[in-house]
């Protein structure tokens, strides 16, 4: 497959969320294919010491909903990499329940897992992304809000709120040259996804819901968040980009 290069972000400090596995792990790869510096924050000590060691980025091991912690990985990263130029809030848990069975600590544990960590992240950067002149933030949000999946309320309420959290954000920090724009993925079907939810039947028949009939995969959503994160998306900001094959 075709794979997108990006001078502008040679040597940029970036730092993904949730980068052990997954999208996440394809966005790490990305930009450390284009010459950035890059660090990444995950809870998944086995599956981040082995794409570290693969990659050269550095892993900084982080349970994202102690804010605490996030706090002490941004300030950890940006000491080492230097200001952080682009952030990229990925991680997440799209955990699974009957509208009947979701208790009052799913539904906690969602939005700290799914959708407070990307603002304090971005606070956190805040400061010395205005101090370096501005920067790129990517939030991950999801097709699944826009067609109202079922069976996983919680995480659907998180991810739609991420658009209107980009928006906000978009609009308080463009003044400052800081760019702010979410990325919405249809259906990828990384290992955790095979193994947790869908099945060889459930892949054929998401494939055959979209209008371009490849199977689609972590990179091309690792493709849409390096062009959002290079100069050359500069005048975007605010907006959500759907990466989904033309799912209906
Ligand atoms: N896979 C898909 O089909 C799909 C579809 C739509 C949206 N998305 C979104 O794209 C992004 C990446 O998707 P994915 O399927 O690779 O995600 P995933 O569920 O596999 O998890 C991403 C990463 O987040 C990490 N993580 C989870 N909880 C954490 C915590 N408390 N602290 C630190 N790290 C934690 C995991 O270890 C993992 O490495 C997510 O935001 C997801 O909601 C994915």
């Amino acid at each position: 497959m075709t794979q997108a290069s990006y001078p502008s972000l040679r040597d940029r400090a970036v730092l993904v969320t949730g980068g052990a596995s997954g999208i996440g792990a394809a966005i790490v790869r990305g930009f450390v294919r284009n010459g950035a510096r890059v660090a990444f924050l995950d809870i998944d000590r086995t599956s981040g010491e082995a794409l570290a060691a693969g990659t050269g980025a550095l892993f900084l091991p982080c349970d994202l909903t102690d804010t605490t912690a996030l706090k002490t990985g941004v300030a950890e990263a940006a000491q080492r990499l230097g200001p952080v130029r682009v952030l990229v809030n990925n991680a997440a848990n799209d955990q699974r329940h009957k509208v009947e069975e979701v208790t009052e600590a799913d539904w906690d544990f969602s939005q700290d897992v799914n959708l407070r960590h990307q603002f304090f992240a971005v606070q956190a950067v805040l400061p010395g992304m205005r101090e370096a002149g501005g920067g790129s933030i990517v939030n991950l949000s999801s097709v699944a809000w826009m067609f109202g999946a079922p069976d996983m309320v919680p995480y659907t309420t998180a991810k739609a709120a991420i658009v209107g959290l980009t928006r906000s954000l978009g609009a308080a920090l463009g003044p400052h040259g800081i760019r702010v724009n979410a990325v919405a993925p249809g259906g990828v079907m990384t290992e955790r996804q095979m193994r947790l939810w869908h099945t060889a039947e459930t892949k054929a028949n998401l494939l055959a819901r979209q209008a371009l009939r490849s199977e689609l995969l972590e990179e091309h959503i690792a493709d849409a968040v390096l062009f959002l994160g290079a100069d050359d998306s500069r005048m975007i900001t605010k907006q959500c980009l759907t990466v989904d094959g033309g799912l209906r």
